[in-house]
């Protein structure tokens, strides 16, 4: 079963405020303070957060083939500088959306007896799990999160409750795949690759998608805690949405930095199957969560990927000319092996690349 989700539970210590004259003064479990040095939150560049690339997906849809093309240079240009990117005009209604915002805040105000059916057993291929910080077997530091992790494909499984909420998730998941299998086919064209490369040679329309849902409370001392430690995510794309709260932040070129997206977008980023199909070309980003102490932060991800058998690495047309950086691996072998890691390690991504090139 899952640790104890500490954090939803009403107050994380009981302190009597009374001759308490800073918020700042409420301890939180030392085991919470992963920021080893806390400026590091604010060293941030915002001139450079200014220029996260905005990708218009209505045109890489578009019909004229000049457009089209544009925009998979657009995105070519994106990922291999970037990593991630904003996607604007994508068709996920906006009221969908909210919905799903709105369900998940009602799941998550569920006394915590009622979620307990639903707690982590650790596997990653549990269909659903319920629980708090991050990867809790391998980590030395607790993360302020609860989270809840869905297999959504090729199975869509979702909890029953509270009413409406699967409903609405399936709906949200669907189009989410509609935008993903378009963006995959341009990201394959982008490189240079068939435009059914990626999605024919890992399976994905039969692919292991996962939806993990964040829920950040406010933190006392958000100067010493995260939400989330730095990290890449395991899947071709992982896209993002978030309750109007900020809290991401990316590195790019060796800094961090907040990420403010654009109303109703889709915040995308590369993750580390498409580094490993793209032989390095596309480096899955490190991004993490960090935390404030005035408002619950909520943010829902969609990671999609290869069928879980599906071995994966370099795309072999990208070999012709170049020695492969990763070896392949099975996908449900990488995600075993990216769950037992030490988040100290490094990226799960390190453990398959080859030693000298
Ligand atoms: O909450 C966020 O902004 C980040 C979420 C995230 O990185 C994840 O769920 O993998
Ligand atoms: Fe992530």
């Amino acid at each position: 079963m899952a640790s104890a989700p500490f954090i939803s539970s009403s107050e994380p210590t009981k302190v009597d405020a009374s001759n308490i004259s800073s918020i700042k003064a409420f301890p939180i479990p030392s085991s919470y303070h992963s920021l080893a040095e806390p400026d590091d939150i604010v060293d941030v560049t915002e001139e450079l957060a200014a220029s996260i690339p905005v990708i218009d997906f209505s045109l890489l849809t578009s019909d004229d083939l000049k457009i089209h093309t544009k925009a998979v240079h657009e995105i070519a240009k994106a990922c291999s500088e970037w990593g991630f990117f904003m996607l604007t005009n994508h068709g996920v209604p906006e009221s969908l959306m909210q919905e799903l915002m709105k369900k998940t805040h009602e799941f998550y105000n569920l006394p915590e007896e009622e979620k307990e059916e639903f707690g982590d057993d650790g596997d990653p291929l549990s269909p659903i799990r319920h629980g708090t910080s991050f990867h809790p077997p391998a980590e030395s530091f607790n993360y302020w999160r609860d989270y809840l992790k869905l297999l959504t494909s090729p199975q869509f499984s979702f909890p029953h409750k509270p009413p409406g909420y699967r409903e609405v998730a399936f709906e949200y998941n669907k189009k989410i795949n509609g935008v993903a299998r378009k963006l995959l086919q341009g990201i394959s064209e982008s490189l240079g690759l068939e435009s059914d490369s990626i999605i024919d040679s890992s399976d994905s329309d039969s692919g292991l998608h996962i939806m993990g849902v964040n829920f950040y409370p406010p933190c006392p001392q958000p100067h010493l805690a995260l939400g989330l430690p730095p990290h890449s995510d395991f899947g071709f794309l992982t896209f993002l949405i978030q309750n109007g709260i900020g809290g991401l932040q990316v590195k790019h070129e060796d800094k961090w930095l907040n990420v403010n997206p654009l109303p109703n977008c889709l915040v995308v980023n590369i993750g580390d199957q498409l580094e490993a199909v793209s032989n390095g070309r596309y480096g899955s980003v490190l991004h993490r969560a960090i935390l404030n102490n005035k408002d619950t932060r909520i943010s829902l991800v969609v990671v999609n990927g290869p069928a879980r058998d599906k071995e994966i690495g370099p795309a072999p047309e990208l070999l012709e000319k170049e020695k492969p950086l990763f070896k392949s691996i099975k996908y449900c072998d990488y995600l075993l092996v990216q769950q037992k890691s030490q988040l100290s390690d490094g990226r799960t991504l390190d453990q398959i690349r080859y030693s000298s090139q």
